[in-house]
């Protein structure tokens, strides 16, 4: 079965096609810059329509008259509703359209994108796959929130977590490397790319994750601040910030944007080793600002290992992934220096090692094995459309 899977970001489509069968990636790519003005020039791809006629070429020309048999949305938010991957219709649509305030980053683009299919292509069957679904099995006292009931019963306040299809995954192929069945691993999965979140994974279910309502609580990310005294936003909102402001401030500028000038780890990790240098200089990042971006970053993620550690009785593994996770041997360095307490002991040689393949990086000494598992949320995503497609 060919299945194109569409993850639409606000300003990008990210697509493949793959085949299901026999595990195969047809074709994947990348449209940018979708609705942004190129200086004085109108927007070269306006709007995600115009997106997906692009997708529509590049299909054409690599798969002929060959045509798909579904798509697989990535959906960031699926509110309590959605617990599995859904066939998508109208009704569908708008239920997750009705979940864009909590997900603003995310959930619609992805509306826009199903819109623009259904369009073009209005007998293609489509599912929905959200970030939210994995972690439908967390325990009460892990998603509820210590504040009056009317805040859950009229509003959906609660702990909802995101990034489930990345941490399913990984945490599926954590089990298989340790030679453990799926249901009966426990761990901490820690999915750190540009959004960043922590799973305390018990049985093979989530069981808790630092992600809340929206994809802003927990970690420090690229452009968002993770979590803060909500205070803060009582006392700005008191200075005059309006709630616009106080997103932005803290959805887009904060982070290891806002404490270091990037929310790119590459250039922060180089700026950083300038600190000391003689001449001081760096590429771009001010080290000093470098640094204590990635403190402040590690220390707050070897807190939430410390506690998931707990969560989940005893981890058998500690399981890094996403952008960061696979490819960042420093950053994962810094973590690790911090959980000597959990008897964690990296290989600094098996830590520096570049693959593509699921690893172990820490000692045979260490008390708790420390891996990297490449994410391929897009496998995930094209298997469970068939899924449902196949019924
Ligand atoms: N080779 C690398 N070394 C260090 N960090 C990297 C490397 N490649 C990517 N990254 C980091 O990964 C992040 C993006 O991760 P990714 O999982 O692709 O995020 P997203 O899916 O949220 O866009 C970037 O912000 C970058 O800092
Ligand atoms: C949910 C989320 O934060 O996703 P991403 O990391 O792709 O921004
Ligand atoms: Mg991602």
């Amino acid at each position: 079965m060919l299945i194109l899977v569409i993850n639409s970001g606000s300003s990008s489509l990210k697509y493949q096609v793959r085949d299901v069968d026999a595990g195969e990636v047809l074709l994947e790519g990348l449209v940018e810059r979708i609705g942004q003005p190129d200086g004085d020039a109108p927007a070269a791809v306006p709007d995600h329509g115009a997106a997906l006629e692009i997708v529509a070429a590049r299909l054409h020309e690599v798969l002929g008259d060959r045509q798909v048999d579904a798509v697989g949305h990535r959906v960031v938010h699926g509110g309590e509703r959605f617990a599995e991957p859904v066939l998508i219709n109208n009704e569908v649509t708008r239920a997750i359209e009705r979940l864009n305030p909590l997900a603003p980053l995310h959930n619609p683009a992805a509306v826009l994108g199903i819109r623009a299919i259904t369009e073009k292509w209005p007998q293609l069957p489509q599912v929905a796959v959200f970030d939210t679904a994995y972690h439908r099995t967390l325990p009460e006292k892990a998603w509820r929130y210590a504040v009056p009931d009317w805040l859950y019963t009229r509003h959906g306040i609660r702990r909802y977590g995101f990034h489930g299809t990345s941490h399913q995954y990984v945490a599926a192929r954590a089990a298989a490397l340790l030679g453990e069945a799926p249901d009966e691993f426990n761990g901490v999965i820690l999915h750190l790319g540009n959004g960043a979140s922590a799973t305390a994974v018990k049985g093979g279910a989530s069981v808790d994750t630092s992600m809340g309502f929206t994809p802003l609580e927990g970690l420090v990310m690229g452009t968002r601040s993770g979590d803060i005294d909500p205070s803060i936003l009582v006392f700005l909102g008191r200075q005059g910030l309006d709630a616009d402001a106080l997103d932005d401030l803290l959805n887009r500028e904060s982070g290891l944007l806002g404490l270091g000038g990037s929310n790119d780890m590459r250039t922060l990790v180089d700026a950083a080793e300038a600190v000391g240098n003689d001449d001081g200089t760096s590429s771009g990042a001010d080290p000093l600002r470098a640094r204590r971006a990635l403190e402040v970053a590690a220390y707050r993620l070897a807190k939430y290992v410390g506690a998931y550690h707990v969560a989940v009785g005893g981890a058998q593994a500690i399981v890094f992934t996403a952008g960061i996770g696979e490819n960042s041997s420093p950053f994962r360095a810094l973590v690790c220096e911090q959980l000597g307490a959990l008897g964690v002991e990296l290989d600094p040689e098996l830590n520096a090692v570049r693959s593509k393949e699921p690893r172990f990086i820490s000692t045979e000494a260490s008390r708790i094995p420390v891996l990297v598992i490449p994410t391929n949320e897009e496998q995930a995503i094209a298997e469970a459309t068939a899924e449902v497609v196949a019924g």
